[in-house]
Order: C-alpha cells, then structure tokens, then sequence
C-alpha cells in the first residue's frame, strides 16, 4: 500500500472513531444530550469553576453546620447553582427524567422511568380536566409522561431557569406544551393561589428543602380540599447507625454530592405531613423486594467512567466544554458510588412514597 493510501485510511478510520465516541457513545441515553453540547446552565463559561468551587465548600459541611451557620435560607440558591452545573450532564448521561426507579428484569430504563412516573399519577387519580402540580420538575421528563398517561394537565415549577428553558423545549418538541406549563420559582415559596390545584406530585425533589415542613405547607396550601399529594422522598432507613462511621460516610458522600441540606429519617416524613394538616393515606418504600434494585443502573462500570470521563477531559481540552466539567463530573461519579452504596447496605431509599390528602374540612394546621 502506497504511503499515501495508508495516511487516507487512518484519517478516514480516525474520524469514524472519533464521531463513534463522541457522537454515538457520548449520547450515553438514546433522546439525552450530546456530549458535544454540554453547558453549565446559566453559568457563563469563565465562571463555572468558581461556581463549582462554591458549591463544593457550601454542601461538604454536614447538616448540624449548615443549620449553625445560619445558611439554611442560602440552601435554594446553592441548589440553581448545583443544577446549573449538573443539568446537562444528567440529561446527557441519564436522560430527562431525573429520578431512579425499581429495575423491571426484561425491560428497558426507560421503561421503568415511566412506569415509575405513571404509578404517581394513578396514585393521585390525575385524569383529563385536573390541574396538578409537579413540585420540582426538572426539565419536564416525568411532567411529560404523567400529563400524556393520565391526560391531566401538569403545571411544573422548578428554582432554575435553565431547566426551565429545557422544560419548554421538550415539552415543544413532545407537542405536550398546550398540557405541560413550566415556572421558575422557589417551592417553599410558591407563586399560586391558595386551593389552585386538584391533584400534586414531587419526584426526588424535596429532599432539596432545609425544611421539609416549608414544602409540604406550600402543596397543602395551594391544593384544593380533598385533592391528593404523592411524594418519592430521599430518606434514610431504620437500619442506618449513626454510630457506624462507614454509614456515615456514605450518607455525607450522598448529601454533598447531591446538594442536600441533610437528609431525614423514614419515621420522619408521615409525622411532618400530619404536622401541616395532611391526612396520611399510605407510605411505603418502593424499593424493597419484589422491586428489583434501583441502584443497578448506576454501577456503569469502570469502561463506561472512562469513556465519559475522556470525553468530558477531551472536550475541555478543546475548549468545546468549559473548564470545570471535568471536576463536576468526577464528583458525580463519586456521588454514583456513594448512592449504590447507600442502597446496597439498604441504609438509603431514594424512593420512600407517601400518599396525602387534604381533608375536605381542613383542621387548622399546628405551627
Ligand atoms: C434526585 C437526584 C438526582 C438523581 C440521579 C438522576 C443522579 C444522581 C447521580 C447522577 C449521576 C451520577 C454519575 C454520572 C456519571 C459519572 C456520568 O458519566 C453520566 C451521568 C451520571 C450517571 C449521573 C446521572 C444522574 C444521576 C444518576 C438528586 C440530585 C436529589
Ligand atoms: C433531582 S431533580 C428531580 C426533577 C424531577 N422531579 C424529575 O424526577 O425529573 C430535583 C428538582 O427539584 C428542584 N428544586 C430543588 N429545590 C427547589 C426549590 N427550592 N424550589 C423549586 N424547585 C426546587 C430542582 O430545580 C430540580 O428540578
């Protein structure tokens, strides 16, 4: 072969390759991002490290410090930051529903991400002709299959405005936008009128508020007397010790890298929605057996880390992707760890459900 032919075909096997890694394999989830196109959120690009930075020294400190300090009213704004970093990395390498699920044997993940979601709607009745509220929504994933299962419309609010903006493109693209709305706002603080809404839901969000007792106020609030409120909360379980330094360090790793103020203990969540005024229907945690672990998914395996973590360096190298996307992305892949962990030793549920109703005749709620 002349010199010449052979520099063509390693050019031309070059730039299969190099299309294979970046634009088939780096779209990990079949409709996520490409990792070509990954921002960081409303953060311009000279800013992200820094804002990465801030994070990072704002959520390492254990709960009991975040309290001391006072910084509880900071945790939302900590958290827009948080998702302006994450966003597009999730929807790249998980897809646009933000959540886990119990593994279904013989179907997809997408699949179960749905079925997860439609369990949410059947729980709370939602049908055509009802206003519900998803309370954290993210760029819409759940919003889009609830509002095309059960027919309700679906009014989403979520504290940063570039998942708004994803949202609103997805839900376009989906033709759900006459049914799918989307806010920005702060959840503990909602821009709604009291007894707006027949019918709410939260998916892994409200393990966000420094309080939990702020969020379920604001959904009891603003849902009409009658109407029903699920929630998947993050909590951990009876068999966490506080005394076992290696639950610990688990728990800490969870929290930091998943901008959480500190999570609660499953006891904890019945009590803080019949504080507000709830009648407790039913609680139970989705993931214990026959669920097939939800944790399955996240253990992408050594090959997976690097393809995406090569990736992720090569493009910054490239100055495709701003300086800063390395850092978040191995933090993520620590938080992986730390996740799979926490439900393999079944000290942690990210999917703990429980299932309100507003009575009809409200009590006065106790302070
Ligand atoms: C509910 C929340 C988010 C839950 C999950 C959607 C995300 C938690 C950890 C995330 C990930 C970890 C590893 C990443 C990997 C290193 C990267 O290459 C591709 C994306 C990940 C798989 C990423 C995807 C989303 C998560 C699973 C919290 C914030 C309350
Ligand atoms: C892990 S994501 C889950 C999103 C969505 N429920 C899903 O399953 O795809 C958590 C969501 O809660 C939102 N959130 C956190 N704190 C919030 C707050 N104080 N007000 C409004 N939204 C908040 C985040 O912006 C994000 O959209």
């Amino acid at each position: 072969m002349e010199v010449s032919t052979a520099m063509w075909t390693a050019a031309i096997v070059g730039a299969v390759v190099v299309y294979w890694f970046v634009w088939v394999m780096g779209a990990a989830e079949v409709k996520g991002k490409r990792a070509v196109n990954l921002k960081m959120g409303s953060i311009t690009r000279d800013k992200v490290q820094d804002k990465y930075k801030q994070y990072w020294s704002f959520f390492r400190r254990p709960k009991e410090d975040i309290a001391a300090a006072a910084d509880d009213d900071n945790v939302p704004a900590f958290v827009d930051t948080f998702y302006n970093l994450v966003t597009d990395i999730y929807e790249w390498g998980w897809g646009q529903s933000f959540h886990f699920s119990p593994s279904i044997p013989g179907r997809s993940h997408r699949d179960a991400t749905r079925l997860h979601e439609e369990r949410a709607a059947d729980l709370i009745a939602a049908r055509p002709g009802l206003r519900v509220l998803d309370v954290g929504c993210g760029v819409g994933g759940p919003m889009r299959a609830i509002a095309a299962h059960s027919g309700a419309h679906v009014v989403g609010i979520t504290i940063n405005e570039y998942q708004v903006a994803r949202a609103r493109t997805h839900n376009r693209k989906a033709g759900l936008d006459d049914r799918c709305e989307v806010i920005c706002g702060n959840f503990l603080e909602m821009p709604f009128a009291d007894a707006s809404f027949e019918g709410a839901y939260s998916i892994e969000a409200t393990c966000h508020a420094p309080r939990l007792e702020d969020v379920y106020r604001e959904v009891f609030r603003v849902l009409k007397p009658g109407a029903l409120y699920v929630s998947y909360e993050w909590v951990t379980t009876a068999l966490y010790r506080a005394d076992d330094p290696a639950h610990v360090q688990t728990i800490r790793g969870i929290e930091a890298g998943d901008a959480l103020p500190g999570l609660r203990a499953q006891h904890e969540i019945a009590e803080v929605a019949r504080q507000v005024g709830f009648e407790v229907v039913e609680e139970r945690d989705l993931a214990l057996p026959p669920a097939g672990p939800w944790w399955t998914r996240l253990k992408m395996g050594r090959i997976a880390y690097w393809r995406n973590h090569l990736l992720v360096s090569a493009l910054t190298a490239l100055r495709v992707a701003p300086k800063g996307v390395v850092e978040v992305h191995e933090m993520l892949y620590e938080t992986a760890r730390h996740l799979s962990d926490g439900g393999e030793s079944g000290i942690f549920t990210p999917m703990h459900m429980i299932l309100c109703r507003k009575p009809l005749a409200a009590p006065p709620p106790s302070s």
